[in-house]
Parts: C-alpha cells; sequence; structure tokens
C-alpha cells in the first residue's frame, strides 16, 4: 500500500510539472513573468523553499491553470449512485456507475474564456482552489473519496515546478520550434504526455547552489 501512495503520488506530480513546462516552452511569455516572481520573492542565492509557495502566487496560477487542462485522472475515480436520485433533470437509478468528466469541465467554454488557452492569468486574485469546492476545478476530486493526497500533491508540484523554473533557463533542443512541440496526451485512467518533454535545461544560479 506504502508503494502505491508513494508511486501514485510522485507520478501524478512529475507528469503535472512536465505538462507545465511543456505549456510554457509553447508560450515563452510565462517563463519571463514566472522569473520576475522568483527573482522578487526568493533572489538568486538559493532555492525556492516549500515555505516559500505561499508567496508565489503567479507559480501557484500555473500549476492550477496546469491541472485545468491536463487533470492526471480526468475521469477521477467512478462512483455508484445508492439511490435514486436526479441530476440537472436526468434520472439516476440506483446502482448506476457515474464517471465525472472533469476533463470536459477543465475545457467547458460555458465555465471558462477561451478554454483551450493555457492562460495562468485567468487565477490571480481569484479565491478558485484545488480543494474539491470549486465544481469547475476538481483535479483531486471531491467528496468523501476525494485524494487524501492532495495537500502534499500540490506542495510536491508548487515546490518542484518553482524550483525548476528558478534553477534553470529552458529551451527547447536544437532547431525545434514551439510548433514542433507534441502535446498529444495518453487518454486514459491518466493523461501522461504522448510524447515525453525534451527540453534544455541550462542552470541560471550561482554555481555553488548545484553542488549538493
Ligand atoms: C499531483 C498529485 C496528485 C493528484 C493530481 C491526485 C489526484 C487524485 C484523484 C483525482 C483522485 C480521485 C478522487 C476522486 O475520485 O474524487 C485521487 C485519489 C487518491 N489519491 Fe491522489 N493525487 C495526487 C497525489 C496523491 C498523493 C501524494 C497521495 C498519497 C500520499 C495520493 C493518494 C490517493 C489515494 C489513496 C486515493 C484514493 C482515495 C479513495 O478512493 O478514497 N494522491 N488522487
Amino acid at each position: 500500500m506504502f508503494q502505491d501512495l508513494i508511486a501514485g503520488g510522485t507520478e501524478s506530480s512529475a507528469v503535472t510539472v512536465e505538462w507545465a513546462i511543456s505549456e510554457m516552452l509553447k508560450k515563452p511569455e510565462i517563463f519571463a513573468k514566472a522569473t520576475e516572481e522568483l527573482d522578487r520573492v526568493i533572489g538568486r542565492e538559493r532555492w525556492v523553499e516549500e515555505r516559500d509557495t505561499v508567496n508565489l502566487p503567479y507559480i501557484d496560477s500555473i500549476a492550477k491553470e496546469t491541472m485545468r487542462l491536463h487533470p492526471v485522472a480526468p475521469m477521477l475515480v467512478p462512483r455508484m449512485t445508492r439511490e435514486d436520485c436526479q441530476v440537472d433533470g436526468y434520472d439516476i437509478l440506483k446502482g448506476t456507475r457515474a464517471l465525472v468528466n472533469v476533463w470536459t469541465i477543465g475545457r467547458d467554454p460555458t465555465v471558462w474564456d477561451n478554454p483551450n488557452e493555457f492562460c495562468p492569468e485567468r487565477f490571480i486574485d481569484k479565491t478558485i482552489d484545488v480543494k474539491g469546492h470549486d465544481f469547475q476545478l476538481l483535479p483531486f476530486g471531491a467528496g468523501r473519496r476525494m485524494c487524501p493526497g492532495y495537500p502534499l500533491g500540490i506542495k510536491v508540484i508548487q515546490a518542484s515546478l518553482a524550483n525548476l523554473l528558478h534553477g534553470f533557463t529552458w529551451k527547447l533542443p536544437g532547431n525545434m520550434t514551439k510548433e514542433d512541440l507534441d502535446m498529444e496526451e495518453i487518454f486514459g485512467l491518466s493523461t501522461p504526455k504522448k510524447c515525453p518533454l525534451q527540453a534544455v535545461a541550462v542552470p541560471k544560479l550561482p554555481l555553488h547552489l548545484y553542488s549538493h
């Protein structure tokens, strides 16, 4: 069970961070905004620590925007109705298997402006969170079977993304252009990238910070 918890937690965070950097390589101006925030809040003499993340609203918005477009579990975990009920005028019989398609909710044009555009700014100064109360953004699910690891998951995503952006300048390899970057996903129980991201990470902090 512990192995499952560790594997589930680390894989989900790594997939999310890979999507975040891929989306940013498609829209390089976002790197500049993230770098501005990191330089202002952290400076160039140290790495980002977990306690810093509350002071990094733009990094938080990048994480949320990535989870909106690329939820790790696009259909959550299936539910079974325990009694007959009605949802939005539809009769649902007891014992029906119900799937909540958070992937589609995250791209619903009646809920989101320009839903297919990666735009972290949409979360700036908004209270919308990933704690299962804002039904338009449910990357960790909601209710009694919501992800119990979400406080850890969100912190791992924020801290690792912040450090990867703080410590490195990101580029596409060789002559590759942002148009060449493949954004296809494998659609199943989870949604990893079909083609793993290949990118060049160039250190940008003082060299002694990379020594241990
Ligand atoms: C990026 C990080 C993570 C994401 C996006 C994520 C997402 C999810 C989602 C969507 C569910 C299903 C919730 C539902 O159907 O309402 C789930 C369930 C679960 N997650 Fe996570 N998770 C993450 C990290 C973690 C971590 C770090 C742990 C443990 C340390 C964990 C343990 C679990 C467990 C045990 C369940 C099953 C809960 C149940 O069925 O009652 N997850 N997760």
